[in-house]
């Protein structure tokens, strides 16, 4: 039996990678320096396997940005508008990968990124390989042979992991209409085999394919590419032993696809499917050469592993195949989780008795191996590692601090008109047109100003005590002033108070939460560079006191415009935080939800009269099979309504969500019933909006009409061009003027600049459909 990881975080235990990829774009350091850093987080990371023992240790888990776009960088998937870039800019390759990745506005060029998407169901987001019907492929790049050399060198021979080719495929868009992205399949197999065979002769024994694709609703004409591929790999590079990776939910009707396959070991996410194991070893027809590797450790939470659990589940396992064809492994790449629990020493933020009840992807690795040796053993009960485990596990369940008896009580008293406005969103428009009085095509932002790096080091000043709490709040008072002025120079309609105050839009309400911790340095890579410390939910869930109701007040003191206050939702909230997993999430969520509806309730007696409530990873939540869907849409659905619902009908709800696609789920946002959805559209070109126009979506709509994941700066006529797009699919009484999203990541000259032209854009439409009328 051996130990096995499938992918382990690269950013660095205090994002040393994040730091020195920042400054490498600035230009403060060189692309020497830059790799000489990556370099060295990889060889810290694979000594941490090699000393927890890990038989099969991943490389190419690494990246400097993401790894689908190292993927389509090794196989030559380079857009033609960069690989033009290239030759005019005379871009190295570095520049060309991060071009790739966030666009480039230099040397008077502009050239539009390629798209990022949520990677499943999780928090972080992929570049999305582009692909021409002409489409070409070649090995453009060496790096996975490089990371393999460089393992090696360090006397450690990896499983290298690359991402199957028909993932890469499916999550690939065609950039021309009328054709399927698979049907590149037979172009680009021969580029791995090239890969393949070079790896096997530098001694590679293993090689990992990630294929989640597999965990996805499937088709005859996927499950054929399935089989083609991985026969094709077998004849082509037959000695080598390749490891196929599905995660993140069971193989479902790909099961008996898969186990035909000329592999040698294939994984399993029991964490996310335990009743795999059984239909596997039920099923007549498995190949008895096949090897398993347990995915038991799970990589999305940060919970201890249950030995006593997993032990029963692999001496099942065992008694079916024998000990010789197991693996034991974590379910999906660590990732998802943060590196290592020991940072948070005693002067950490994190609730010292929940400490004893988390494993990060470091302590996942000795979980790893003190599993195999407890399996191993002949009397596991006894030994020190199981006994520890038990006790960890037998605190955290009798824990004093986990059930608040109150919460339960309000959560079973919900009734059905907890989670619905008074009367129909029609009655609603007619009132709130009445109390606010907005113009036409009202703009608006969707609640976040740059954060600048004065501010976090405010908040950083403020947090190790060298700046006081008076000093800060007054700091921040400052500048949400200036960002109000501002507002109002440019002559938005609905104005915000910027979330100056927010380290981040989930962790700023966790930590004000109870049942809520957070660490001090659990951070987790989201897209790039950029990095999210997800909170800690390990106890029911309330609010003991107002969370944003003083900042939203001193905003509104501020101007005689209306101020919208700013909150994240409920199913936004639990997405992106470490979910406890001792009762349902959707029990979590209502949980949530009464405290948000709480802090609702509180902005509107504080005389708020717009209150938006974020969204953004209800889309993202939705479970990966379409079975699933409708008992998550009940229960998201629910909650957000139980968060929005106890407002008077003159109070104006907003939600926003971007990253989102809607065709799926649309008749559920409409459920939502706010009275204002804005979302991320301006990349997209409006399409989007079939999705509410075809429903005849009700309510009133924002559509983003300027992309701020980039520092360009639209024109005017640009927006009203979209603003006209819009309004083909929606009336124009239904329709908000709005940025995609917040602009938090954005710099001061080009947010001003960009709101300018919008505002323009504004009017402009407005003449436009008065001439018109
Ligand atoms: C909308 N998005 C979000 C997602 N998930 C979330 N949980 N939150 C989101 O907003 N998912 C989907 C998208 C993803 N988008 C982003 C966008 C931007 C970031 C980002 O900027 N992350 C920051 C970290 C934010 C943060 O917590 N900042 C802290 C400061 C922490 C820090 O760096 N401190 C420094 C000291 C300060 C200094 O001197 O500068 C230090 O510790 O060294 C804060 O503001 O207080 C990032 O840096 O990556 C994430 C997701
Ligand atoms: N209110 C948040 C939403 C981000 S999705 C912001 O503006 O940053
Ligand atoms: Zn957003």
């Amino acid at each position: 039996m051996k130990t096995t990881n499938l992918g382990f975080p690269r950013i660095g235990n205090k994002r040393e990678l994040k730091k020195a990829v920042e400054g490498y774009w600035k230009g403060s350091i060189s692309e020497e320096q830059l790799k000489s850093t990556a370099q060295e987080i990889r060889k810290i990371n694979w000594s941490l396997q090699d000393d927890n023992q890990i038989d099969l240790i991943p490389s190419n888990d690494f990246s400097l940005y993401d790894q689908v776009l190292d993927l389509a960088f090794t196989v030559g998937a380079i857009p033609e508008r960069f690989k033009t870039l290239q030759q005019q800019g005379n871009l190295s390759d570095i520049d060309l990968y991060f071009a790739m990745a966030r666009g480039y506005q230099q040397k008077g060029l502009d050239i539009k990124a390629m798209s990022m998407k949520k990677w499943f169901d999780t928090n972080y987001h992929y570049i999305v390989p582009e692909f021409t019907k002409n489409q070409d492929f070649s090995l453009f790049s060496s790096k996975v042979i490089d990371e393999f050399k460089e393992a090696l060198s360090l006397g450690i021979k990896t499983k290298p992991v690359l991402i199957g080719p028909v993932t890469f495929l499916l999550l690939g868009k065609a950039k021309e209409d009328n054709f399927d992205c698979l049907e590149l399949l037979d172009k680009l197999l021969p580029i791995y085999a090239k890969l393949l065979k070079e790896l096997k002769k530098l001694g590679a024994e293993n090689v990992q394919f990630d294929e989640p694709c597999l965990a996805l609703d499937s088709t005859p004409s996927i499950r054929n590419k399935i089989t083609a591929a991985y026969n094709y790999f077998a004849n082509e590079v037959p000695s080598l032993k390749i490891f196929l990776a599905n995660y993140f939910d069971c193989y479902g009707d790909n099961l008996a696809t898969v186990l035909q396959l000329p592999i040698h070991t294939l994984h399993l996410d029991i964490t996310r499917c335990g009743e795999q194991i059984n239909d596997i070893f039920t099923a007549d027809n498995f190949l008895s050469t096949l090897h398993f590797s347990i995915g038991i450790i799970d990589g999305r939470n940060i919970w201890k592993n249950d030995y006593q659990k997993s032990l029963t589940t692999l001496s099942k396992v065992i008694e079916k195949v024998g000990k010789e064809r197991i693996l034991i492994a974590p379910s999906c790449s660590l990732l998802h989780v943060p590196c290592d629990l020991n940072l948070e020493t005693e002067t950490s933020k994190i609730n010292q008795k929940i400490l004893p009840w988390l494993s990060f992807a470091k302590q996942k690795l000795g979980e790893l191996s003190a599993l195999k040796q407890l399996v191993l053993s002949d009397n596991f009960e006894k030994e020190e590692d199981y006994i520890i485990n038990q006790k960890a596990l037998q605190t955290r369940n009798q824990s004093t601090v986990v059930h608040q008896p109150k919460v339960k009580e309000r959560v079973q008293k919900l009734t059905a008109k907890d989670a619905q406005r008074s009367h129909l969103f029609k009655t609603r428009k007619i009132l709130q047109k009445e109390a606010l009085n907005l113009p036409l095509y009202p703009t608006t932002t969707i609640g976040s100003f740059p954060q600048t790096k004065e501010v976090r080091q405010w908040r950083a000043a403020f947090k190790n005590g060298r700046l006081s709490a008076e000093e800060y709040q007054s700091k921040l008072e400052e500048e949400t002033k200036r960002t109000i002025s501002l507002q109002e120079e440019i002559g938005l309609d609905v104005l915000v108070h910027g979330e100056f105050e927010r380290n981040d839009m989930v962790e700023y309400f966790g930590e004000q939460l109870e049942g809520f911790t957070f660490s001090s340095f659990g951070w987790v890579q989201s897209y790039g560079s950029r990095c999210v410390k997800p909170p800690i939910i390990f106890g029911d869930v309330s609010r003991s006191n107002p969370m944003t109701v003083a900042w939203t007040k001193y905003a509104q003191s501020c101007t005689d415009k209306y101020i919208k206050g700013m909150l994240t939702g409920p199913v936004t909230i639990l997405q992106w935080s470490f979910v406890r997993d001792d009762q349902p999430r959707s029990e979590t969520c209502t949980q949530i939800a009464l405290a948000i509806r709480d802090e609702v309730q509180d902005l509107e007696s504080a005389g708020i009269k717009i209150i938006q409530i974020d969204e953004p990873a209800i889309r993202e939540g939705l479970p990966l099979r379409a079975v699933d869907w409708a008992t998550y849409l009940q229960w998201a659905v629910n909650a957000f309504k139980v968060s929005s619902s106890g407002v008077k009908d003159e109070t104006q709800i907003h939600t926003h969500m971007c990253y989102s696609e809607f065709n799926d789920i649309i008749k559920s946002i409409a459920d939502l019933d706010a009275d204002v959805i804005t979302i991320e559209c301006s990349r997209s070109q409006m399409d989007l909006l079939n999705a509410f126009a075809s429903f005849n979506y009700p309510n009133d709509i924002g559509p983003g009409i300027y992309d701020i994941h980039s520092p360009r700066v639209p024109s005017k006529y640009e927006m009203v061009d979209l603003i006209d797009k819009a309004k083909r699919h929606i009336p124009a009484e239904q329709l908000w003027v709005n940025p995609d999203c917040g602009l938090k990541t954005r710099d001061w000259p080009e947010t001003k600049k960009a709101l300018e032209k919008m505002v323009e854009a504004a009017v402009t439409a407005r003449k436009l459909f008065t001439v018109l009328a």
